[in-house]
């Protein structure tokens, strides 16, 4: 089972130095991705600019924690797990937080391999191992019908702010980097075509369909049961990667998986 420990609730003034809001902090492997099965310290933190509906991190989007950790406790904490060399930077959306910077420069210099889960509308300049780009497509906007809080507020923000062409293509060009669009159905295959074209005309770097990763939406074993094998198939007629979601497969939607 993967390890758990969740940040104190504390106030970020009685916390030293630089501090990071972190709704969790654990052990696991990588679910997800070019690196799946890969054991790693995942590092969550709260706060995202945008509010897809189908958000399987609630607690850091529609209703985020504010529970803070000094960078210097988290860097302590993930050395605490002394097997593992990989660290999964995630949130909510890591990159809002000038303070992520700091915990990315204190993990390179200890050699640890890091991947940023990122929604790809936020650029910065660390020392990333891997950009794990997540664009949001139309699909995730919370309408009414699909909002889990509200009656559709932020489907207007959301849908403003969900796509930065130049983020996009400033992340892959500057580190190495893979697509994975949540995936809910066909439907979502032209939009998929359409901003991979308009990233790879924006980006100097080459994007190669193996970096490309198709993922099932579904937050429990029975959602991707319904979901991945329709997500296979897409795949194939596409000629991108597909990615289980793990995580998922092994421990269902066990919070700290
Ligand atoms: C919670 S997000 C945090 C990182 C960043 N905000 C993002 O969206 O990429 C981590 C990963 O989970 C994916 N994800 C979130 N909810 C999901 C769902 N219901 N089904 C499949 N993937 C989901 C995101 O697309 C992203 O790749
Ligand atoms: N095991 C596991 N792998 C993951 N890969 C990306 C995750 C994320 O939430 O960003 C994630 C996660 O939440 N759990
Ligand atoms: S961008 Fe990521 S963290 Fe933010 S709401 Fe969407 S899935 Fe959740
Ligand atoms: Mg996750």
């Amino acid at each position: 089972m993967p390890v758990r420990s969740t940040a104190d609730e504390q106030p970020a003034d009685d916390v030293d130095g630089t501090a990071l809001p972190v709704n969790e902090l654990f052990y696991s492997l990588q679910g997800e991705g070019k690196l799946t099965g890969t054991p790693s310290v995942f590092v969550r933190t709260s706060g995202c600019n945008l509010r897809c509906w189908f958000c399987d991190s609630y607690h850091t989007s529609w209703e985020p924690t504010h529970a803070t950790m000094s960078v210097d406790d988290i860097v302590e904490e993930v050395q605490s797990h002394d097997d593992a060399d990989h660290v999964v930077l995630t949130g909510g959306e890591p990159l809002v937080h000038d303070e992520s910077v700091t915990l990315i420069e204190r993990l390179a210099d200890l050699d640890y391999h890091i991947t940023v889960e990122t929604n790809g509308t936020i650029h910065r300049d660390a020392p990333i191992d891997l950009a794990s780009i997540s664009p949001k497509l139309a699909s995730s906007t919370p309408t009414p019908e699909k909002d889990p809080k509200g009656d559709g507020e932020w489907a207007d923000r959301h849908e403003d702010r969900r796509i930065d062409l130049d983020a996009l293509s400033a992340l892959v060009d500057d580190y190495d980097a893979q697509l994975k669009f949540v995936v809910t159905g066909p439907d979502d295959m032209p939009e998929i075509e359409s901003l991979l074209s308009d990233v790879r005309a924006a980006a100097s770097s080459r994007i190669l369909d193996s970096d490309v990763l198709l993922m099932p939406e579904g937050t429990t074993r029975d959602e991707l049961d319904a979901r991945r094998n329709e997500v296979a198939d897409l795949a194939m007629e596409y000629g991108y990667r597909y990615t289980p979601r793990l995580h998922v497969d092994l421990w269902n939607d066990a919070p700290e998986t």
